[in-house]
């Protein structure tokens, strides 16, 4: 198995930055995820890994071969990459079997007949699918026909898979099945993988690490809880879950905690965090970690219940306190106007600007 190494890896398209000077180490054997919102530059960065597009500069390595440094001459061709790529588009061949359909890529290697049978058995047999080896693709189902363009990619034994939303077709149940199997089969496989979503909950389950990118740029590199309880910046606060953020103004700002003064007038403490310009910030905290409480004290706020939402697990209240409005989640069913909670300062993070600010 391989580690992968892209450094500095910029690809402009004429006037447009897809991907602005990435730096990523995927450890051999490691399941890491690009996350973002559409148009970030996760498949621009992932086709440049499988060389189906051209890099403007920066380097692609994997192990001690280099793939790409920008000298045209250094360049190795998709063919002779040896990566398994499974993309949402990219379809089995419709007039092949499903084990015509893997014998080809090894066919193209040019594995003797009595290997590439053993290989397709393997690989069928990985994504149990080898009761239908001798379908067309049209006579499986949606997920079935993902697996076999799994065991495709992953016939020919590849040290490194490049996975870009390879679960889009299967409704949300089969998707949450399908993610436990996936990461089930790449750990027992220890194929370093890169995979390509813009579902957070999707990108939480299965990935050792996530890329979090906005508009060509990695927000923050970490693994699922840290990018969950430590976001880097607010964007990533929102992105990822979602997060109340209260306008605020610093009072005063020491080693292991900061006062900030709210809209409403009101004190809270947090950690201290970056300041924005005049002082101002940002504070961000999670609906469900705000408690409800019974009794004042620092960082209690009485609030007005201003709608109910029944969410099934939970109850999402949206509240208000003067011009402060934001949400708390709760399995309690309430029934007053007005509450007092707490806003832990554990879980609060402060920001010196809004998401769509940075
Ligand atoms: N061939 C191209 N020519 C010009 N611009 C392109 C090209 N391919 C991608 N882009 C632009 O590069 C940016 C990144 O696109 P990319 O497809 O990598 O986003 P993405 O994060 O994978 O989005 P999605 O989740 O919608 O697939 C977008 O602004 C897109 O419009």
């Amino acid at each position: 198995m391989a580690d992968l190494v892209l450094q500095n890896l910029t690809i402009k398209y004429g006037a447009v930055t897809a991907v602005d000077n990435l730096n990523i180490h995927v450890a051999s054997g490691e399941f890491l995820t690009l996350l973002g919102p559409s148009g970030c530059g996760k498949s621009t960065s992932l086709f440049a890994v499988a060389g189906l597009n051209h890099a403007t500069s920066g380097t692609i390595s994997v192990g001690d071969r280099v793939l790409f440094d920008g000298n045209p001459n250094n360049t190795v061709p998709p063919e002779k990459r040896n990566i398994g790529l499974v993309f949402q588009s990219y379809a089995l061949w419709p007039h092949k079997t499903v084990a015509e359909n893997l014998a080809f890529p090894l066919t193209l290697r040019k594995i003797g007949r009595a290997e590439r049978d053993e290989r397709i058995k393997e690989a069928l047999g990985l994504v149990e699918m080898l009761p239908y080896a001798d379908r067309y693709p049209f006579e499986l189902s949606g997920g079935q026909q993902q697996r076999v363009a799994l065991a495709r990619a992953l016939v020919y034994r590849p040290p490194l898979l490049l996975l870009d939303e390879p679960l889009s077709n299967l409704d949300a149940k089969l998707r949450e099945r399908a993610r436990v199997w996936l990461r089930e089969l790449q750990e027992r496989l220890n194929v370093t993988t890169i995979y390509v979503t813009h579902d957070q909950a999707e990108a939480l389950a299965v990935s050792d690490r996530i890329a979090v990118m906005s508009m060509g740029r990695m927000r923050q590199l970490g693994t699922p809880r840290e990018i969950y309880e430590r976001p880097a910046d607010s964007f990533v606060a929102d992105f990822i879950g979602s997060s109340n953020f209260f306008d605020g103004t610093m009072v005063e700002s020491g080693t292991d905690s900061a006062r900030i003064r709210l809209a409403d007038g009101g004190e809270i403490v947090t950690p201290p965090g970056p300041t924005g310009k005049d002082g101002s910030v940002v504070v961000a905290i999670r609906p469900e970690k705000i408690e409800l409480t019974g009794s004042t004290g620092p960082n209690t706020m009485r609030v007005s219940i201003e709608q109910r939402t029944y969410l099934g697990s939970v109850w999402q209240y949206a509240v208000r306190s003067g011009p402060i409005e934001f949400r708390i989640q709760t399995p309690s069913e309430l029934k007053e106007d007005s509450i007092l909670v707490r806003i832990p300062q554990e879980h609060c993070a402060v920001f010196p600007d809004k998401p769509g600010a940075n």
